[in-house]
């Protein structure tokens, strides 16, 4: 993308609004902007990593068995009243009447649908187990929407649903997506920690939040030291086979969100291997067995014939919310440092002097050689104005191209995350920013 045409509106100053620094970041950075309270349009350069993170999570499910399906946003009352959540789920449900006055709704999850239609599908033991998922924007009218995307209220997610037959296969459905977890974060280049949690209004009684630990963060956590060192990449390269290894492994040692802290069990830790620390929830997983097939009479007809209630449990990650995670976890007084995986470009081309021969041609031609994956800052702006829009935007990589360099065909290459500079030919500059 060629920044003399880019529809790029980043900020000089910092809104007053933003409370946080991944909301001020993201504001400035021109990636969203609000359009009500807690409802956000995305910009360009936001949606492109709101896509690259998106597709780390849809190849983690894929990997996990779990099948993508696309389930509506708009969702009929009756779904809700046949599960009882209809009356307790609050004012945090967006009630819509349609034009033959018909109670509808905006869904903050997905559990009542996605068990109606498995409904229409299953009929025998051999349909299970199943594991359904969408990557599907969600309404909840917080009371207080704020930090930016952090805390929407409209919102996207990847919700996941697993049928199984009976409690075991339900557990050793969760147990993929609990390694499927520690692997997509991990790919993001964060330390997500799966914590013993609350299952609130999505109910059952085995649950684990993904938290990112951040000084901003939400929630209270308290966790074994020894969790902030393992590298679930390097324990389960392939995210295949039996996910027993990797989650005997991550929930072997404590780790508790404060509703589900147990003092004993941390005082039984030595103090120096005791972390307390506050975190973003990033993830939400949970076993609930039949809470919603039972109610909505989800049957299917078991090996000897009788009908057997299939177990369920639902997996969310805050797709949204991961870019302030990401941005919360990885940023300086610059501006944004992007992880490679999640960046919305791979290089900015930072031409120091357009206008010149000699850098106009090196610029178009690494350009050209980095479709889809460069900016060209073809500005007639000043150097100054141009390192601090890549620094704020936080690209991997800054490829700076000034008369002097491109005369001599030197390409300098500046790392964000590390300020570390390298004077290389195009052929070698190429060979680091792919
Ligand atoms: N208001 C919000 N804004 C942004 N992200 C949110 C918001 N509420 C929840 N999330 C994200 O969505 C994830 C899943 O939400 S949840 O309520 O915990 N779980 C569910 O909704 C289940 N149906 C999982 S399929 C959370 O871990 C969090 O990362």
């Amino acid at each position: 993308m060629r920044l003399s045409r880019a529809f790029l509106p980043t900020l000089k100053e910092t809104p007053a609004e933003a409370q946080i620094v991944s909301h001020r970041l993201m504001l400035r950075a021109g990636l969203i902007r609000q359009t009500s309270a807690g409802i956000y349009a995305w910009l360009p350069l936001g949606l492109r990593v709101l896509r690259k993170v998106s597709e780390i999570v849809r190849q983690e499910q894929d990997l996990a068995g779990a099948q993508e399906i696309l389930m509506p946003t708009v969702q009929p009352a009756e779904l809700w009243r046949e599960s009882g959540r209809y009356e307790d789920y609050g004012k945090e449900m967006l009630r819509i009447t349609d034009r033959h006055d018909r109670e509808m709704l905006y869904g903050p999850t997905n559990e009542e649908m996605v068990t109606d239609i498995f409904k229409g599908y299953a009929k025998s033991y051999r349909d299970l187990p199943r594991s359904l998922y969408h990557i599907q924007w969600k309404f909840r009218d917080e009371i207080r929407p704020r930090f930016g995307v952090m805390r929407g209220r409209e919102f996207l997610m990847k919700d996941a649903y697993s049928f199984d037959i009976d409690a075991e296969g339900a557990r050793k459905s969760y147990r993929l997506m609990f390694r499927a977890y520690l692997r997509t974060f991990a790919r993001m280049g964060l330390k997500a920690i799966p914590m013993q949690a609350d299952t609130g209004p999505i109910g059952g009684d085995l649950s684990h939040e993904f938290i990112i630990l951040a000084e901003t963060g939400e929630s209270v956590v308290y966790l074994h030291k020894d969790l902030l060192e393992f590298d679930v990449l390097a324990q389960d390269p392939t995210g295949t086979g039996d996910p027993s290894p990797v989650v005997d492994f991550w929930t072997s040692r404590y780790a508790a969100t404060d509703e589900k802290h147990d003092e004993a069990a941390w005082d039984a830790i030595p103090a120096e291997a005791q972390v307390t620390a506050r975190g973003i929830e990033v993830g939400h997983i949970f076993y609930f067995g039949t809470k919603y097939s039972k109610p909505m009479g989800l049957t299917v007809a078991g090996p000897d014939g009788t009908p057997v209630v299939p177990e369920m449990g639902s997996y969310g990650i805050g797709v949204s919310r991961l870019l302030a995670a990401i941005i919360e976890a990885g940023h300086d007084e610059e501006g944004i440092i992007w992880p490679d995986a999640v960046a919305p470009y791979a290089c900015a081309i930072l031409n120091l002097k357009p206008g010149d021969a000699a850098a106009d041609a090196l610029c178009e031609q690494l350009y050209a050689a980095l479709p889809g994956e460069a900016v060209y800052d073809d500005r007639p702006e000043r150097a100054g104005a141009k390192f601090a829009d890549a620094d704020l935007i936080g690209y991997p990589w800054q490829a700076i191209i000034g008369p002097r360099g491109a005369a001599k065909g030197v390409v300098e290459l500046k790392r964000r995350a590390t300020g570390e500079r390298l004077e290389l030919s195009l052929e070698d500059a190429l060979a680091k920013i792919r």
